[in-house]
């Protein structure tokens, strides 16, 4: 797997995703919520130089301009609660992209710390050639990525696939690099070190779901 940590190099993302992680900012949930979809549009900007380009020829008032575009057919799939803003500021860049969105939740079913991943809602277009960015801000144990990537496989194999993330753990960085295929690539605000033991990334943001829409009562 190409992984793309943007961490790496500092800039204005660092402002972005520090006041998302900060526990007095991150209450705005506007501004939360505005914060997810700014770090969207950065990581589809940094995606978008590893799409395929084309020579293009633009007719303006004066003369021709040639430039290169991308040619490529992207579909845009987020994971349900949490991966909306990050859809939102995917689109501001790809607004041409189709849309899927899938749902996946923890269930705690036998005991608070023991959990499964569980996929309802699926409505997607046809994969088959396509990109598919694959969006969703927290990959923790990385096991919601790869449940609903296994749950997109009926809809046709995509030519490439792009995993964007907000926040990740070490483990679920490692556990994706393991399950997708090695040519996938993985775009990534932020890679922290640990996961508790109720699955929650550490120190991470606490729980983006709930910090963008609010809390839910648990099943
Ligand atoms: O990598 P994993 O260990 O699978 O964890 C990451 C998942 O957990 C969160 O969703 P959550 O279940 O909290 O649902 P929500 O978006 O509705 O809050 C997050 O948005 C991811 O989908
Ligand atoms: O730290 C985490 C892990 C999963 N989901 C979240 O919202 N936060
Ligand atoms: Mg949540």
């Amino acid at each position: 797997m190409h992984i793309h940590n943007l961490s790496e190099t500092p800039s204005i993302l660092n402002t972005f995703i520090s006041e998302i992680r900060d526990k007095t900012i991150q209450k705005d949930s506007m501004r939360f919520r505005r914060n997810i979809e700014r770090i969207g549009e950065i990581l589809g900007y940094e995606l978008s130089k590893s799409l395929n380009f084309e020579a293009h020829k633009t007719e303006t008032p004066l003369g021709t301009s040639e430039t290169v575009l991308h040619k490529n057919d992207i579909v845009l799939c987020s994971i349900l609660r949490a991966g909306v803003p990050l859809h939102n500021g995917l689109l501001n860049y790809f607004d041409a992209a189709e849309n899927a969105f899938i749902s996946a939740y923890r269930q705690h079913k036998h005991h608070p710390e023991s959990f499964e991943i569980i996929v309802e809602y699926l409505a997607c277009p046809s994969l088959e050639n396509k990109t598919l960015i694959l969006a969703d801000p927290m990959l923790a144990t990385g096991q919601s990525m790869v449940a609903t990537f296994e749950a997109l496989k009926p809809f046709g194999t995509p030519k490439e696939v792009h995993l964007i993330s907000v926040i990740g753990a070490q483990k679920g960085v490692d556990y994706v690099a393991k399950e997708f295929n090695s040519s996938t690539h993985l775009w990534i605000a932020a890679i922290d070190k640990t996961i508790n033991d109720k699955g929650y990334i550490i120190p991470g943001l606490g729980d983006a779901g709930d910090l963008a829409f609010g809390n839910k009562l648990q099943q």
